[in-house]
């Protein structure tokens, strides 16, 4: 029997109750994911924020399958053939200096078995949209981080793949060619239109380039709040400096400062948290 057009296929990525447990040489436990779910829609873009050792990373890892959760389960949606399924950017660039340019942009579609010529192709043409194609012979070496990291976007957004996995990719940028690189990412996403998940710390970020953002607090590390952003696309940059934005953005700083515990009153209450976020 035929499925019929309209059915829903379901969601591209779903977790379901992750839990991740890691033990220290000393024996201790470490609950690092304590009963995560979500479920990512086709072609969307979701953020997660959390502080620092809450399990983004982890709960990263575990949703590409570079790292087996302990309980749970991780399920690409049915059919999704291409191999690989999943492409990571990372915040070191994961660029590889022995290969050239074109050949780290090629590298995802030469591993999924793709000849030489046609991975190359596919390769130049994502050098050309992150503007790299000047450089396409020359060595990673002889690019700046910026430069680096447009690379590592453009080897993942010509893997093919169908599902982008990044973990603070502009984390490692100064903060302008961060701006840059956001809106980079932003046209080549509204081109694309891959799934893709980002961890980041800066919730601007995440409110700029997401349709939802994920908040996660930790130990055990788990997702809180969920916001959708509202915000109609195409984005630019500037919707950063309207007021819906600043209102958002100040909803998602206290859903990761979490519940207020009331402070008692002492000489030092008052005593500063050392300054937030963005
Ligand atoms: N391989 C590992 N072995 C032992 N503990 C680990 C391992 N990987 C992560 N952890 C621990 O799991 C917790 C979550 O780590 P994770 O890197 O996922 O956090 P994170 O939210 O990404 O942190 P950050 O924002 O600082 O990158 C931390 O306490 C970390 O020390």
């Amino acid at each position: 029997m035929n499925t019929p057009a309209t059915e829903n296929p379901g969601p591209v990525l779903a977790a379901q109750d992750i839990d991740r447990y890691f033990v220290s040489p000393e024996g201790e436990v470490l609950h690092a994911l304590g009963g995560v779910s979500l479920a990512v829609e086709d072609g969307e873009f979701v953020c997660v924020v959390g502080p620092s050792g809450c399990g983004k990373s982890t709960l990263l890892r575990v949703l590409g399958g570079l790292d087996e959760a302990s309980g749970g389960s991780v399920r690409l949606r049915p059919g999704l053939s291409v191999v690989p399924p999943v492409a990571f950017v990372f915040q070191d660039f994961g660029v590889l200096p022995w290969l050239t340019v074109r050949a780290n942009a090629a590298f995802g579609l030469r591993m999924a078995g793709v000849g030489r010529g046609l991975s190359e192709r596919v390769a130049d043409r994502w050098l050309g949209r992150v503007g790299l194609s000047e450089f396409a012979d020359a060595y990673p070496g002889r690019l700046s981080g910026g430069m680096r990291q447009r690379l590592a976007l453009a080897r993942a957004f010509a893997s093919g793949s169908p599902v982008l996995l990044m973990d603070e990719p502009l984390g490692a940028l100064d903060p302008q060619t961060r701006l840059e690189m956001q809106e980079h990412l932003l046209e080549l996403w509204q081109l694309e239109h891959k799934t893709v998940v980002m961890v980041t710390h800066s919730i601007d970020e995440a409110l700029l380039l997401g349709d939802r953002v994920l908040v996660m607090s930790g130990r055990p590390g788990t997702v809180t709040d969920t916001f959708t952003v509202p915000f109609p696309r195409p984005r630019t940059p500037g919707i950063q400096d309207t007021p819906a934005f600043a209102r958002l953005r100040v909803r998602v700083r206290q859903a990761l400062r979490g519940p207020r515990i009331p402070a008692q009153r002492t000489d030092d209450a008052d005593a500063g948290t050392g300054g937030g976020e963005e």
